[in-house]
């Protein structure tokens, strides 16, 4: 200022008066610039729909919600009474949804205008810049309309059924090798085994590859790499996304990493990729069949990639996280009784035959109580509490609000499943039995995890059976035992070992298998290996 004031007194030429007027001039086009860039919300607030208070410059509200933006969001919703709001996220301006109902009527009654996904800085620029995005990062345009409905092919309850060897090959490794561990060894924390199940299901499913040793290097530094890039997709990982100052620092070190995350993730897809068009005759598989039409189907290569990536992505982190939620589900107080009350259910539904239980839970979902254990199981953890946005695609009217085009919305799973006016007094407990009732609870969509409407999950029905699946083949064979020095915590906000990740996964805990009859065991796994005889074959390990 005094600078300013020193050049005014001083001012007596035209030049100096030039001067001067410039570096005004330009402090103000700075000031703008800065407004314009980093201040200025993204889109006008949607009229008539609250706002979250404590918004500051910059920062917008991020900075209240500390670094587990559902839980915050959650406890913001109930204490202002307000299902939904408004709130900025530096300068983007996002719509929360926050309640069961208000879930129904956004995302599934305007489905059609919630179609839509917006892009993000980090993951759209910086990490899907080669394999191209996702079906579940990707707006909605016609490849990804395209994709879509391809994808869909796959999931049909007909061709889930064609595909239950991968159900039978991932669910009898992982309790071949949880058994095998732990009998030798004691209690172990089950993740990887879980994770390693969910990552060859999707990997055989896109590319007929698996893994078969637990140990085997490229596992381990798939599990981390998928994890690294999942994490930038998340909304409290990614300061840069909502403040695009911070895209300006010099050494960004989250933009490196999700460079080069991005970059050794494309090596291995590449070489599975080509390992599939390598194998297209004997072996079934998505990247297969399309080499086998020789390019002349709808779909290109790369459409192909970028197909096998989401489905990878998408599938790998949610069946890993949820499949060793049960394992921790029944290491607590209750959870002898479920185990005992699902291996009762099961033997009465098949007639004591426990080796056709064990084939019959690939294809079919008779017990009630499994149904109803699982249905419960995901509406209490949101593994993705805070479902990938979406941005509305045309205009349309909610509780007398109008709202328009172009606003990113994003549905809290996490407080939506914990709706107390929908579940009733125990929404944050556990109650396996929820989704035996009659009642307005038992009621598609149950739950919000898988989200909901025109963009939800394309595989619902194939996660719902490799879980079921998974737990009833534990139950039949064995006794799951807790390890009384590392209990799981349960808590459906304090499971989760990292609350700033996109997909939660559970703290470590010990497990134990226990045989109920160590013959069946084995009759069961030899009926396993020699079906999967073929699937077995298709490991990395053995090529
Ligand atoms: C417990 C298991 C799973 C959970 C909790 C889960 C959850 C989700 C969620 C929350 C979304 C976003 C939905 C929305 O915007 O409304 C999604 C999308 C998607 N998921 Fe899953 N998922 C699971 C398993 C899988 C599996 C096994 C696959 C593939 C084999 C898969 C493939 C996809 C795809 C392709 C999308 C993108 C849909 C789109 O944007 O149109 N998911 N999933």
């Amino acid at each position: 200022m005094s600078f300013i004031v020193g050049l005014l007194g001083t001012a007596s030429t035209y030049k100096s008066q030039l001067t001067l007027a410039f570096i005004i001039g330009l402090v103000l086009l700075s000031l703008y610039w800065f407004y314009r860039y980093t201040i200025e919300p993204t889109t006008t607030p949607v009229k008539g729909l609250p706002q979250l208070p404590g918004s500051i410059a910059i920062w917008g509200n991020l900075k209240q919600l500390g670094s587990d933006h559902p839980t915050a969001l959650q406890r913001l919703s109930l204490k202002y009474k307000f299902p939904v709001f408004q709130c900025l996220f530096g300068n983007q301006r996002i719509v929360f949804i926050n309640s069961y109902d208000s879930a129904m009527e956004w995302f599934i009654k305007n489905q059609t205008a919630l179609i839509d996904r917006p892009l993000f800085y980090t993951f759209h620029k910086l990490v899907s810049t080669s394999q191209g995005l996702t079906i579940g990062t990707s707006p909605w345009n016609e490849t990804c309309k395209k994709r879509r409905l391809n994808v869909q092919r796959y999931m049909t309850t007909p061709a889930i059924k064609e595909r239950a060897n991968l159900i039978d090959v991932e669910s009898y490794s992982m309790l071949r090798d949880l058994y095998s561990f732990t009998k030798a060894n004691g209690p172990i924390y089950p993740y990887k085994y879980t994770q390693r199940l969910a990552l060859n299901f999707t990997t055989m499913l896109s590319y007929a590859t698996r893994f078969d040793d637990i140990d085997t290097p490229l596992l381990g530094e798939i599990l981390d790499m998928v994890k690294v890039i999942s994490s930038f997709r998340s909304t409290n990982n990614n300061l840069q996304d909502f403040i695009p100052l911070v895209r300006l620092l010099p050494e960004n070190k989250r933009s490196a990493q999700a460079k080069n995350s991005s970059a050794k993730r494309n090596i291995w897809l590449d070489k599975l990729t080509q390992e599939a068009v390598n194998h297209k005759h004997e072996r079934t598989s998505i990247v297969g069949d399309f080499a086998n039409t020789d390019g002349k189907g709808r779909l290109n290569m790369d459409d192909i990639k970028c197909i096998c990536v989401g489905l990878v992505s998408g599938g790998f982190e949610t069946i890993g996280s949820t499949a060793s939620l049960i394992f921790a589900q029944l290491c607590t107080e209750n959870g002898e009784l479920w185990q005992e009350r699902l291996y009762d259910e099961l033997m009465k539904i098949y007639d004591g035959d426990i080796v056709k239980a064990y084939q019959s839970v690939l294809l079919e979902e008779k017990s009630e109580f499994g149904v109803s254990f699982i249905r419960e199981l995901l509406r209490m953890y949101a593994v993705i509490p805070l479902i990938p946005a979406r941005k509305t695609c045309k205009e349309f009217t909610w509780n007398g609000v109008t709202v328009p085009e172009g606003i990113t919305v994003i549905l809290n799973a996490q407080a939506a499943n914990h709706d107390k006016s929908h579940f009733g007094a125990d929404a944050d407990d556990f109650v396996p039995d929820r989704f035996l009732k009659d009642d307005s609870v038992n009621y598609p969509p149950y739950h919000f995890t898988f989200g909901a409407g025109s963009r939800a999950c394309t595989a619902v029905n194939l996660s719902n059976r490799i879980l079921y699946a998974g737990l009833c083949r534990t139950c039949l064979l064995f006794k799951v035992k807790k390890d009384p020095s590392r209990l799981p915590v349960v808590d459906y906000v304090d499971f989760a070992e990292d609350r700033q990740a996109q997909t939660n996964w559970i703290k470590e805990f010990g497990m134990s298998l226990e045989p109920r009859d160590e013959a069946m065991v084995e009759k069961c796994f030899s009926v396993s290996k020699n079906t999967c005889e073929e699937d077995l074959s298709y490991s990395i390990e053995y090529n």
